[in-house]
Order: C-alpha cells, then structure tokens, then sequence
C-alpha cells in the first residue's frame, strides 16, 4: 500500500484477453504472416525497453526482462512452424505464448509473478497484430481510480499520476513485484483484494492506501471523514523533517531501498539518511548469460556510493533464485524453488560470481568517505554467516558485513550468527514467506504475508533482541519498514534502523517524530500480545493513537 487516501470513479484496466479467430491461410501468404509476426514482435519490444528507459530502475529491469521475453528465439521459432502449418501471425503468436505459458506452469516456478508479464507481452502483439488498441491503462481525461487483476510492469512504469488517483488490484501479494511497483509510483493503492475486478466502471470508491481499506459507494460524510485523515497525514508530514527519531530523541535512521543509480534522485529527495537495501540484482538482469564484469559493476555501485557522501550504504550482494531466477544461476528443475538454491546458497554454489562482486563493491568504495556495508540474502545459520564473511575479507573488502534475517532459523539463533558478522537486516517479506510457508506471490495467501503477525513480531524481536545483547544494528528493510505505524512497533521492538521505497520515508518520519520510545515499546508489547495481525495492528493503534 502507499499511503494517502484517493477517492474517485473506478476504471479497469482493459485485460480482456485478445483471442484471434482461428483463420486458416494458404501456404503462399506464409511469408508475409512470418514477416508481420517479426515486425510486431520487435515493435513491441522496442516498446517495452523505450518504456524502460523513461521509467528507469527497477521498472526499467522488470520491462526489459519483458522485452527479452517477446523476443525469445524459441518463441518465434514456434510462432514460424505454426505459420507454416497454416496459421495467421495472431493466431500463431496467441497459441505459442499459451503452450509456453503451459511450459512455465509446469515447472511450478515462479509462475505467478511471471505470467502476467508473460500475459501482457502476448496481449501486446496480439494488439499489434490485430491493429486494436493496446491493452491497459483506460483513455480518461479524468482522474480516476484504476482497477485490475494484476498490474502489469509496462503499465505501472508510465501511469500518468496526475490522472490516476490510487488503484487497487485482485491480485499480487503486498510484497509482490507489481505491489513494489506500485509503491514506487506513491499513489495509495490496495493490493490483493478480493473481488476488486467485479467493481463497477463508474463506481465512486475511496481507496485508503495506509489501511488497505477500499469504501464503495462513500457517503458525502464517510468522503469528508476520509478526506479529512488524508489531510491531516500530509500536514503531519510537512511538519516533521530531518534525521528519524522519536518525539524523545531516540534515533532511528531511515534508509532507501533502491534497486539502482536511478533510484537515488527519489531517495535523495525524500530524504533519506542512506541506503539501507540496494538490490543489485536488477545489475545482473541485462545478460542472461553472465553476470555483469567488475568494472562494469563498480561504475554503478560508485554512482551510488557517491551519492551519499558520509551517508550509509548497505548493498546486498547477489539475491538470485526463487522470485528472482537468472538463466545462468538458478537451476531449472528445483521442485520448490523458494526453498531451493537462491540468494547467498547461490553464491556459494558459484564463488567466482560473489568474489567478481565483492571485488566491484572494493573497488567502487576506494577513496571515498561512505559508510559501505555489505550483506548476504538467505542466510541460514552461523556456517553461512562465516562463509560470507569470509569472502568478504578475502576480497579485501573494507566494509562491515551483515546477514540479512529470511529464514526463521536465522532468527532464531541470530546471536550466534552475530559472532561471524557484524550487523543484521531483517528481510521481513521472506521472513514472512518463510514462517508462514506462504508463496509470497501468491495472491490467496496474501493472509500470511500481513507483517503484523504476531509471530512475525516475535521473530523480529528474537532477532533484534539478540543484537541489542551484541551491542550491533539489527535494521529491518522488508515492506514492513514502509507502514508508518509498524514502524513505531519496530522501534519498540529494538530495531535500530528502518529502510524502506523512498515514497514512504515521509509518512514514517513523521509518525515517529509523533511517539515517544515508551509508547512505541508499549504498542510493540501490546501488538506481540495479540493473537493476530488484525488484532496486532488495532491494539498498537490504540496505544499509539490513545496517549
Ligand atoms: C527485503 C527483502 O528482500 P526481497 O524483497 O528483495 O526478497 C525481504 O525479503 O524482505
Ligand atoms: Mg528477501
């Protein structure tokens, strides 16, 4: 969710599927069905990476993985034997998109996150090819609130803020890549909910992105009401700047989570006190071949490093597998690939990979003032924890190096893992899947994905607890960070810094600047007594909200 409440007329996104008659042709017009289908194909790729190039970071990767897809070679080689056997260039693009769209539900991979950019590539050339308007965003001269299944990369990258107000979406979990997404563009938005594409075109709604509540049909009272919180959020906002703290005094750095060089203008303005995630994958998404040379990884690191001149700046090292596959890493026949070989278990299967890395990281940080930090994802136990410190030492690398906390073990045993490295982040959207058993993309089980479970809280605290006792930071840069009033409860938990999409930063430095320690350790306590996340989130909000 952004937060901030939008009220206005719902439009849908237009995602009827595009199904071409079955036409059949005679051979001798093969040819020019073949010529047609490659010229769609490159058109919308060049589409694809165009809007990539406006939206810039971690849009931009997400849309050229897209155009990778259109233009996969296996693809149109099936697209060309279906021309050949008598099918026109729409009729063949649509068949072979759903076999391959099979061939991907097969596998039981990562499917849910990938078949609606798998969708909308097809939905766009089918388009093309059948010279019917693209499919997507609705042509409004009005703002309005969008409305869809899931929200494809491509739309999500260019969405015009000034005509859509906020959205909501049927599908995609709160940490899903699409939600993510979302955030970024900063209009409230509600995720996951179920029953939102039969809303009506038309219908008036009131989409409160910091609750997750979506108001059909509002009453001019419950519009004024509504109106009237999203007045007092901004003020709250424009009144508190500077550093994250407390209304007390007790610090609390809030970080960025940005995913490249281009994301740094937003973390910047927001005013962010460093980088406290720097997902370096997106690097690694241009060749799906190789990874990315030192030199070339260097100059993007530095650009970032040199951004925030005495600022910190945690950089995770490598995060592949699972939700984020790279051909030549992630191996294709892992039956349950969240629980697989990803993140720092990749890298130990693949030293050359990591070393390249941290060898980029050292070289980008020479010479300069920054706070550079270093972290692996999925580490599991203290052998993991050595493993990784290890290599960064013998990379030469002078940085501290961390562990992030996905794994409920890691949790569970973190003073341990706290003997090897010297701060932990805890990566609250894995933690989640992980102590949940729940695909973190999967939309039904969004449930479990909800942050304020108790258990969740209860790990957290386990783990900040035992870096409190290790006298080390213990920061948390999952979606969690991003809700300003868990992020009270974090702080009340010993969390000792909050790293979050720039959007947020605002929102979170302003609800602490209203607390003090006492209070969010108060609404921490009362959230961990609780027996859900609903119940969690109303017991700190009436603790938060009462004194
Ligand atoms: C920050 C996290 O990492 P990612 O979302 O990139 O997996 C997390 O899991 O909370
Ligand atoms: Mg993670």
């Amino acid at each position: 969710m952004s937060h901030g409440v939008a009220i206005g007329e719902v439009r849908h996104m237009s995602t009827a599927e595009l199904e071409p008659p079955p036409d059949r042709i005679p051979p001798d017009r093969a040819p020019r069905e073949r010529d047609r289908a490659h010229r769609a194909v490159d058109a919308v790729a060049a589409d694809l990476v165009a809007r990539g190039n406006l939206a810039g970071g971690e849009a931009q990767a997400v849309l050229e993985a897209q155009a990778m897809m259109a233009r996969d070679p296996e693809l149109m080689a099936d697209v060309e034997r279906r021309i050949a056997v008598g099918s026109t260039a729409e009729r063949a693009v649509y068949d072979a998109f759903a076999s391959y769209r099979a061939l991907l539900a097969g596998a039981g991979e990562y499917l849910a996150g990938r078949v609606a950019d798998l969708d909308d590539v097809r939905n766009r050339i089918v388009a093309r090819l059948l010279g019917v308007p693209m499919p997507g965003v609705p042509n409004s001269d009005t703002p309005y609130v969008l409305v869809a299944r899931d929200l494809a990369p491509a739309d999500t990258a260019l969405l015009d803020t000034s005509l859509v107000l906020g959205f909501v979406t049927e599908e995609g979990g709160p940490t899903s890549h699409s939600a993510i997404l979302a955030r970024a563009l900063g209009v409230p938005a509600v995720v996951a909910l179920q029953g939102a594409v039969e809303l009506a075109e038309g219908t008036v709604v009131a989409v409160d992105g910091s609750t997750g509540e979506v108001v059909v049909d509002p009453d001019p009272e419950q519009q004024e009401e509504l109106a009237r919180i999203a007045e007092e959020r901004k003020a709250a906002l424009t009144a508190a700047t500077g550093p994250g703290a407390t209304s007390d005094g007790h610090k609390v750095p809030l970080l960025a989570n940005i995913g490249g060089p281009a994301d740094v203008a937003a973390a910047l303005e927001a005013g962010a006190e460093g980088v406290g995630l720097f997902r370096t994958e997106f690097l690694f998404l241009d060749d799906s071949r190789k990874a990315p040379s030192e030199k070339k990884q260097a100059e993007v690191y530095r650009q970032v490093l040199e951004a925030f001149p005495e600022g910190r700046v945690v950089v995770r090292v490598l995060d592949a597998g699972a939700d984020k596959p790279l051909d030549f890493l992630t191996p294709a026949e892992e039956p349950n690939p969240a629980l697989g070989v990803r993140g720092l278990r990749t890298l130990l299967g693949h030293p050359e990979v990591l070393r390249t890395q941290l060898a980029a990281l050292a070289r980008a940080a020479k010479g300069l003032p920054v706070y550079l930090e270093v972290m692996a994802p999925m580490v599991a136990d203290r052998t993991d924890a050595r493993a990784f410190a290890d290599a960064c030492r013998e990379a030469g690398l002078q940085a501290k190096f961390g562990a992030m906390v996905e794994v409920p073990s890691a949790a569970l045993r973190a003073r341990s893992i706290l003997q090897e490295v010297e701060f932990l982040s805890l990566g609250t959207n894995d933690l989640a899947q992980y102590t949940f058993a729940a695909d973190r993309q999967v939309g039904v089980l969004s449930r479990y994905q909800d942050p304020w479970q108790p258990a969740l809280l209860d790990l957290i605290a386990m783990a900040a607890e035992a870096a409190g006792a290790e006298g080390k930071g213990c920061g948390v840069c999952g979606e969690a960070a991003s809700d300003p009033l868990l992020a009270c409860v974090l702080t009340g938990l010993g969390v000792t810094s909050l790293s979050m999409g720039p959007t947020a930063i605002p929102y979170v430095r302003a609800a602490l600047a209203r607390r003090t320690m006492a209070q969010c350790e108060r609404a921490a306590a009362a959230a961990r007594a609780s027996e859900s996340g609903e119940e969690a989130r109303e017991a700190a909000r009436s603790v938060l909200s009462g004194e």
